[in-house]
């Protein structure tokens, strides 16, 4: 029998000691806003939500009409819900508040908006925590993603490893694919964007990535950060966004692009650093703080680190 998100989150109950029903309903409610954007994006091209919405977000980046549609859908969702005390989105310049206590989610409604329009994956990622989403990766409740891709997949951690739903069309249920997301020890594939090779401040990265071209490595990468850390979490290698000459701490937000996709890679037995510390130590000050991105496999993210302190 297949066994639903629902009755995975009822099933661990027992074992997880912070995952108490307000939890299991967010996250079910999560997962709702999800499918209703899952079968947005599918229909885009039909519903006439391609292209710009015409404004930029208070990252100073052009707003897709889609980032806005999966904003609202998401926002709605978690005003609606009770349980949520704080709210913060990449494409909303403050926080909402709505109360002192309860669950702070942080969201990229729509990651890897440049992919929108021609139809490569794009996702949607969630970081859950206890009242205050200005915490330390290490503190998340809960962490996740949702791809948009060949198919509909939900890659989840409680904090207890990491596991993937797939979202079934037929009965409209997200039903468990991947029981178990172990990274590989070493893999084969390194993912960063290449042509900002002159603009990247540390020349022990541009001789760690001539190593790992030395030892055969493929380069594989989308541009939108789900689809890449997606791929690394199943084949391993490492995904990494350095801070280059533009982007002086990297282009990637702490709080819902690198902070809950650390927490899934750490605990599917993977690595994470700014190149300096864990991500997940890092202590956020504001919202839309970014931090450079090293994540993957153990073997290449301490290769990694070897390299930039030569
Ligand atoms: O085009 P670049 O500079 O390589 O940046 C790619 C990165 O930018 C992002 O698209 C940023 O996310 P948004 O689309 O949510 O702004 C990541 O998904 C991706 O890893
Ligand atoms: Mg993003
Ligand atoms: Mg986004």
């Amino acid at each position: 029998m297949a066994v639903t998100l629902t009755s995975y989150l009822f099933d661990k109950k027992k074992e997880i000691g912070h995952l108490d029903d307000d939890l299991i309903i967010l996250i079910n409610e999560i997962a709702s806003a999800t499918k209703e954007i899952s079968a947005k994006v599918r229909k885009a091209a039909l519903l006439n939500v391609l292209g710009s919405a015409g404004k930029t977000n208070v990252q100073g980046e052009e707003v897709q009409k889609l980032d806005e549609l999966a904003n609202e859908i998401i926002l709605d969702t978690l005003k609606k819900c009770g349980k949520v005390s704080q709210i913060a989105s990449e494409e909303m310049e403050d926080k909402v508040v709505l109360s002192n206590s309860g669950y702070a989610v942080a969201y990229d409604p729509l990651d890897g908006s440049s992919n929108i329009d021609v139809n490569v994956s794009i996702g949607t990622i969630f970081s859950i925590h206890k009242d205050n989403v200005l915490k330390p990766g290490r503190e998340q409740l809960a962490a996740g993603y949702v791809i948009y891709g060949s198919g509909t997949i939900m890659v989840l951690t409680l904090g207890r490893g990491v596991v993937g739903f797939t979202l079934d069309p037929e009965s409209g249920n997200y039903l468990l694919s991947h029981p178990e997301i172990r990274l590989k020890e070493k893999g084969k594939i390194y993912s960063i964007n290449e042509a900002n090779r002159d603009k990247w401040v540390q020349e022990g990265l541009r001789k760690y990535v001539d190593f790992l071209k030395g030892e055969k490595y493929t380069l594989r990468y989308v541009g939108s950060m789900v689809a890449d850390v997606h791929r690394t979490l199943l084949k391993g290698g490492v995904f990494i966004y350095p801070a280059d000459k533009k982007n002086t701490s990297g282009k990637l937000r702490f709080l819902y692009e690198a902070s809950p996709m650390a927490f899934l890679i750490e605990q599917a037995g993977g690595l994470s650093t700014t190149g300096e510390k864990s991500i997940l130590d890092v202590v956020p000050e504001k919202l839309h703080q970014r931090v450079p991105v090293i994540i993957g496999s153990k073997w290449e993210v301490e290769k990694c680190l070897e390299f930039l302190a030569e």
